[in-house]
């Protein structure tokens, strides 16, 4: 699907609505704790401004509901601080004030307008046509010349900020978005086995993404961990006890066990799950094997055991390919960290290496581990992009 780059645009003079991905993990006071989602668009954002563009940043922070769900305030400080021009921030998305910042713009300079997702129409899904008649699309789109999106990182959601301007506003992809398409664009030509690693959180997008490369026949090997992982052994018949069934529960991922015994019951052979789990005890790791669950019942498990470790390494090694999203455990904290460093310290070495994520590009800078032959700004839409179903955002920038 041919899109236009940022090579096809004449932007001196011209307002331009630019979505970038800088959604990044904050520190309890809200500061933020990683900021390389925000260096990974610095070459966008530069080089619009020294070709005298005037610059309206749109982006997002977290989800409504969780911690993280904040201003991009922070963000807008640091992005003035990493590129040599002027950035501002505005505390609204759309409204009069935010029109007005925009407008004011003057060429070469920068305003992050406010989290997209203080907006509830943000945090739904649309076909484009129907995002593009939002009110965050209507309101700003008489203030914009042209539409760049170079958020990839959430290019697999069909919201508005990312599929209603290009209905409306002539639409180019930037830089981030240019390099991982041209990286990510052709998952066949990659060396089998092909083996997919889906841990972290984010639970219902890694099942749709499992379930997708196993009926495609794209996965050789699914290794589950994480929060994932703990949903399948749920889904397994497993008890992982009271704590991490809370926690999937109050998540809102309860229901996507059933999904998760579905596929196990279709591609049982191909999917691996969990062999142990570890959990804290009197302020130690404790590891606790499948044959001796559940653990105590405040016992949450917080990150994937040695057992786990050595069998999945063992795949590992003997791949062609490895596609891996998420980390294995709470690898914030060093008790539960050992999963994630072991695991990605043996992605390095198959033949052919992508990985994705915001928290899994934090770990990754975390243990200092280089070598992988491609580190995606993106997660959920590295993977998406790997089952080889089109992306929303990329989908409405075509022509
Ligand atoms: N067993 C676990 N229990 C609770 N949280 C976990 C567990 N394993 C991993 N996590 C948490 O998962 C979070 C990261 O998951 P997430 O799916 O967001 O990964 P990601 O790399 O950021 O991908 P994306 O960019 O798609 O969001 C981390 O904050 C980590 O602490
Ligand atoms: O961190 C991400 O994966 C992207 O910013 C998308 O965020 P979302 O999963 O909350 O839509």
């Amino acid at each position: 699907m041919p899109v236009q780059t940022l090579d096809d645009l004449a932007v001196q003079g011209t307002t331009l609505g630019v979505r970038i991905d800088i959604n990044s993990p904050l520190t309890e006071s809200g500061d933020l704790a990683d900021d390389a989602r925000l260096r990974a668009h610095v070459d966008t954002l530069s080089e619009l401004l020294e070709r005298g563009g005037k610059v309206a940043i749109l982006a997002h922070q977290g989800r409504p509901g969780s911690d993280d769900f904040a201003s991009l305030s922070p963000h807008a400080e640091r992005l003035d601080e990493l590129l040599s021009y002027p950035v501002t921030h505005c505390d609204a998305t759309f409204s009069a004030d935010a029109r007005k910042a925009v407008g004011n713009l003057r060429e070469s300079e920068a305003v992050v307008l406010e989290n997209t997702r203080f907006y509830s129409e943000e945090y739904m899904e649309f076909p484009a046509e129907e995002a593009a008649e939002t009110h965050l699309v209507d309101c700003l789109t008489p203030e914009l010349d042209v539409y760049v999106n170079d958020a990839f990182a959430a290019a697999h959601r069909s919201q508005p900020s990312l599929v209603g301007f290009p209905t409306r506003l002539p639409g180019y992809v930037g830089r981030v978005m240019e390099s991982e398409l041209d990286v990510l664009g052709d998952i066949d030509a990659t060396p089998r086995p092909r083996v997919y690693v889906v841990g972290g959180a984010k639970v219902s997008d890694s099942i749709a993404v499992a379930e997708n490369v196993l009926e495609r026949d794209l996965a050789d090997h699914v290794l589950t961990a994480g929060v994932v992982g703990n949903v399948f052994l749920f889904a397994d018949g497993a008890d992982l006890g009271d704590a991490s069934a809370d926690f999937i529960h109050d998540q809102g991922y309860w229901d996507y066990i059933d999904d998760a015994a579905d596929l196990l019951e279709t591609y049982g052979d191909k999917i691996h799950l969990p062999k142990d789990t570890a959990v804290e005890r009197d302020g130690e790791r404790v590891e606790i094997t499948r044959s001796d669950f559940p653990p105590n019942e405040d016992e949450a498990a917080m990150d994937v055991g040695d057992a786990t470790i050595t069998a999945y390494s063992k795949i590992l090694r003997d791949a062609g390919t490895v596609i891996l999203n998420g980390p294995a455990g709470v690898f914030e904290d060093d008790t539960f960290a050992d999963g994630t460093r072991e695991l990605y310290t043996e992605a390095v070495n198959a033949e052919y290496s992508i990985v994705g994520g915001g928290d899994t590009a934090a770990a990754i800078r975390k243990f200092g581990l280089s070598g992988f032959d491609h580190v995606s700004t993106g997660g959920g839409a590295c993977l998406r992009m790997l089952t080889g179903d089109p992306l929303p955002a990329v989908k409405a920038l075509s022509r």
